[in-house]
């Protein structure tokens, strides 16, 4: 390929190609790339090997927190959090040993702007060979993705009605409960909460005031729950469902208590029901402590099973697996 190809064609060529490294044609010839970079719509930088600074674009000064203040000289991985320096070293090290091509990344990275803001950031790395290797970094900022991601990771895990964790985020959770409290020996108990008769509490006052109903019982829930738990969930349309690390089957009924005295004490009059209106709960509780079941799933159809039972026993009221 002659020079004048490669000065229009920059194409990811293989490092360890010796002719890029041995030519004296100048890639980057007529090309002013300090001025070139500032037309760009990326954070922009161009280093030396070393890491000096030669070239940034207002782009970068901008991601850098860098405004107004001299980046040129600077050593770029500095501006790097620990980790992703050496991260970013070994990229270096294996290009200096032609061991990667011409391109590397995106690669996950965090930066530390001048201010000592963290930064996450996508870095793609470019060599420039000729006249003398110089690397071009472009660094996209992730802070509005990642931001957006977790909004969004926490929608999926979240019941919108009543602001508990959802089932999804429930199953997530016990999973890791019960890999936890197994591998350490430690009990975890489950409780499923069911609102008796709410059909007919729909039926009567409609589902707007059924859904306010929903919010109410959350709260109890969540009032009554120990501060060493680990979730409420609302498991499904009228049910809810608690997560109790550490909890052996006496400790789990205390709070399986206290939920049902929190749901009795409920009041409407606000939402303009009778004073007399009362909501209870029936709850089933189930304990692995001894490797008595299997699967987390498992715990959870125990727990199922007592509320079953707790149902046919009359409602308002709280049976145990055992
Ligand atoms: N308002 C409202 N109602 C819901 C929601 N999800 C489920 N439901 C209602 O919950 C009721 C559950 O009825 P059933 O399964 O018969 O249970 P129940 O009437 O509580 O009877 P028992 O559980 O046997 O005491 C149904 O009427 C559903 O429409 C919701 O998000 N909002």
């Amino acid at each position: 390929m002659s020079t004048s190809q490669r000065k229009t064609n920059l194409q990811p060529l293989a490092l360890n190609d010796d002719s890029l490294w041995a030519e004296d044609g100048d890639i980057s010839a007529g090309i002013d790339l300090g001025g070139f970079i500032q037309y760009l719509a990326e954070a922009v930088l161009i280093v030396s090997p070393d890491g000096v600074i030669e070239c940034a674009n207002a782009k970068a000064a901008l991601l850098l927190n860098c405004v107004g203040q001299p980046l040129i000289g600077r050593k770029w991985p500095e501006f790097l959090v620990k980790r992703c320096q050496q991260q970013y070293d070994g990229l270096v090290k294996m290009v200096a040993k032609r061991i990667l091509s011409l391109q590397a990344g995106p690669t996950e990275m965090a930066l530390r702007c001048a201010d000592n803001a963290i930064k996450d950031i996508e870095l793609s790395v470019s060599f420039l060979p000729d006249p003398e290797p110089r690397l071009v970094l472009v660094m996209r900022d992730l802070t509005y993705y990642k931001a957006e991601c977790e909004q969004l990771r926490l929608q999926a895990s979240t019941d919108a009605l009543t602001g508990l964790a959802n089932r999804r985020g429930f199953d997530e959770q016990l999973q890791q409960q019960w890999q936890q409290c197994t591998d350490a020996r430690r009990p975890l108990s489950v409780v499923i909460i069911d609102i008796d008769f709410f059909k007919q509490f729909n039926d009567r006052y409609g589902h707007i005031q059924g859904d306010a109903c929903l919010r109410k019982v959350a709260g109890a829930i969540v009032q009554a729950m120990p501060v060493d738990a680990k979730m409420a969930a609302r498991y499904g349309g009228e049910e809810f469902a608690l997560i109790l690390p550490n909890h052996n089957e006496i400790k789990a009924l205390q709070v399986a208590r206290d939920v049902q005295q929190a749901v009795r004490q409920l009041q409407f009059t606000d939402a303009g029901l009778p004073a007399s209106l009362s909501v209870s709960v029936s709850q089933g509780v189930a304990t692995e402590i001894n490797g008595q079941y299997r699967t987390s799933m498992a715990l959870l159809c125990a727990a199922d099973t007592a509320l079953y039972r707790a149902k046919s026993d009359g409602r308002d009221c709280i049976n145990t697996s055992s």
